[in-house]
């Protein structure tokens, strides 16, 4: 029963493979190293006491991934490869479906080919759009409004028409909020060289001295402190959220073989509460002026987490303290990332 995880040498990908080393299953993680490098795979195997068997690879190599597939008997993926950067998405459409969506049908050709019918997805809050209602729950309207949201989308209606097509597959569709924060023992996080437009990475520059100061995207929203209103969710508790939808694809009946479930705390934060949680967590100030609102950002967008509860029995249990003590503590560990990875200096 080993697990392929493609993206495994990524942020949420080295943190979910140690999650499920620990659970004691077999994996085998397939990277192309595009944004991540080997070492994170070290320190998962360091943390775990085995060694994480590794593949480099491209997702849109069908025939590679087949082979690996076979090569390792497995039984279902686990699939993080992919791009992230929703602004960056609207410079660079052709990429995000290039990888996001041409990666994910050949990912799933392989598996097609070689028998396998379990897939795990890593999905996003940005399919929804604008949120109508909040919290917002898994049936509202999806409507994303940058290439970003519209490859995650375009891949969840792909394993849907497969799911309807053939019993057999069994799909958990996993619609992640703002994952931040870091491991525990500081020796797994995100690359805090890796440029960036996200707020926690932003706090943790400028409370490190390598940013001078925040810009805050707008103050007159219609949340309670005008400023924008997300919801946080640790890491170690998202991942958590992946074992819980693995075991619950087992539980699966044949007529309801695909679910999609937001990955959330329920509680959202306003920005100017995350420089004060961050302050907090670092002890430094943190100097920060209001600019104007960025493009394409909503006021507030937090999750409803009952389906989560029902489906997988998961539910947060970190809390915004130890998000930012848990991405403080790996930054200060870090300063400079992994060694190996491109922006590493
Ligand atoms: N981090 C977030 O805020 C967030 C929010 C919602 C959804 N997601 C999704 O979760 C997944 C993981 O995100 P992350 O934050 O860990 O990002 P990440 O960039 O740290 O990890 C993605 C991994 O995929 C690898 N990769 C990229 N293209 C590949 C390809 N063609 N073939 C093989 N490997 C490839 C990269 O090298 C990297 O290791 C992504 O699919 C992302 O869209 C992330
Ligand atoms: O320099 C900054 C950066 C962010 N913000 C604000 O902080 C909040 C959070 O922004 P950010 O961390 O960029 O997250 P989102 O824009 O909510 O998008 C994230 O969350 C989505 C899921 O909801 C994911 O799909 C995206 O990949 C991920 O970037 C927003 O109100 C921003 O306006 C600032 O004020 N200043």
């Amino acid at each position: 029963m080993t697990i392929l995880v493609t993206g495994g040498a990524g942020y949420i990908g080295s943190h979910c493979s140690l999650t499920f080393l620990e659970a004691g299953h077999d994996i085998v993680v397939l990277d192309n190293l595009e944004n991540s490098s080997t070492e994170s795979l070290a320190r998962v195997g360091a943390l775990a006491g085995r060694s994480v068997t590794f593949e480099k690879a491209d997702v849109r190599d069908t025939d590679r991934v087949e082979r690996i597939l076979r090569t390792y008997n497995c039984t279902a993926v686990i699939h993080f490869a992919g791009l992230k950067v929703m602004g960056d998405s609207l410079n660079h459409p052709l990429a995000y479906y290039d990888t996001n969506v041409a990666g994910s049908l050949s990912l799933l050709s392989a598996m097609s080919r070689s028998g396998i019918r379990e897939i795990i997805f890593s999905s996003t809050a940005a399919v929804y759009g604008e949120p109508r209602q909040l919290p917002v729950p898994e049936a509202h309207p999806r409507q994303p409004e940058n290439p970003y949201g519209r490859s995650k989308l375009i891949v969840e209606e792909i394993i849907r028409d497969l799911c309807q097509s053939d019993s057999s597959w069994r799909a958990g569709i996993l619609r992640y909020f703002n994952p931040v924060g870091a491991h525990a023992s500081g020796l797994i996080g995100e690359n805090p060289l890796t440029p960036t437009n996200n707020l926690m990475p932003l706090l943790s520059a400028v409370a490190g001295g390598r940013a001078e100061k925040l810009k805050v995207f707008g103050n007159d929203y219609d949340t309670p402190d005008g400023t924008g209103v997300r919801d946080y969710i640790h890491v170690v508790d998202l991942v958590e959220g992946h074992l819980r939808a693995y075991e619950a694809l087992f539980g699966l009946e044949h007529s309801d073989n695909c679910f999609a479930v937001n990955l959330g705390t329920g509680t959202g934060y306003s920005v100017l509460q995350m420089v004060k949680a961050f302050e907090r967590a670092s002890n430094k100030q943190i100097p920060y002026e209001i600019v104007g609102r960025r493009l394409g950002d909503v006021a507030a967008c937090y999750a409803d987490t009952v389906a989560a509860e029902q489906t997988l029995g998961w539910k947060a249990r970190f809390g915004l303290e130890d998000m930012c003590a848990d991405t403080w503590n790996w930054v200060c560990k870090n300063p400079r990332g992994y060694g190996g990875h491109k922006n590493a200096s």
